[in-house]
């Protein structure tokens, strides 16, 4: 998978332009900074991105060099998914369906990422410290490294392991999980070796307008950690 997101960013930039677009209603989205009129500052990355559930595009949309691993490869994260959501219901002291069954499981974004070597990386950062904003990413990056958390006031590496994936909780998750679990902070350092890839797949809401309603899950609220539920509508 890493080898075909590295032979996306090899192309021509004639053939790249094609994707270029902030438009979320197009297939694939590539662009470099995505939150780039929103975030306080820009990041040293290039990504493309495409909804690949509940409905994917169709195959000819995705980019020629990369469109079948990239379609395998959601496949089977989708699989991984569903088993997580089970341990993680599990975890919680729910019936292993119960996070299945509020559909966390059921959309996913797959962002294709670029960190170009920096010349001056002390001056800039790959991405800057932020939370993920849906249940859970499942990351696969390779050898390179510069993925960090943020533990105790710390930033931890999260150094690269040969066909590891790394999987962090969104701000969903901590949201219905009524703060069990926590969505960790993150960051990626640049550097000066390069390009760094990676992929992260965003198990999230899909972004069809909907009229479900996330809380925290009752079975997880009691008196002593009762909160002001935060409903969200997404
Ligand atoms: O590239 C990485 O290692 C992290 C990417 C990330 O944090 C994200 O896409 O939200
Ligand atoms: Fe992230």
């Amino acid at each position: 998978m890493l080898q075909g997101v590295r032979r996306f960013f090899d192309q021509d930039v004639e053939v790249k332009k094609r994707f270029y677009t902030r438009d979320h209603t197009k297939p694939v989205i590539y662009n470099s900074n995505f939150d780039l009129f929103t975030s306080p500052s820009a990041n040293w990355r290039d990504t493309f991105i495409s909804f690949m559930a509940p409905s994917p595009p169709p195959p000819e949309e995705l980019p020629e060099v990369c469109r079948d691993i990239q379609i395998e490869y959601s496949k089977e994260v989708m699989k991984l998914g569903r088993v997580l959501f089970q341990l993680i219901s599990e975890a919680l002291k729910l019936n292993p369906n119960y996070l299945g069954d509020l559909d966390c499981d059921k959309a996913l974004a797959f962002a294709g990422h670029c960190y170009p070597a920096c010349p001056q990386p002390d001056l800039t950062m790959g991405a800057t410290k932020h939370t993920d904003d849906g249940f859970i990413t499942v990351l696969l990056q390779d050898e390179i490294g510069g993925l960090q958390i943020l533990h105790d006031q710390q930033w931890v590496d999260v150094p690269p392991t040969p066909g590891a994936l790394v999987v962090n909780i969104g701000d969903l998750l901590q949201m219905i999980s009524n703060d069990k679990l926590k969505s960790v902070e993150h960051r990626v350092v640049a550097n000066e070796k390069g390009p760094r890839v990676s992929v992260a797949c965003f198990f999230s809401t899909s972004l069809a307008p909907s009229t479900k309603v996330y809380g925290p899950i009752k079975e997880l609220v009691s008196n002593e950690n009762h909160r002001v539920p935060r409903n969200h509508r997404l």
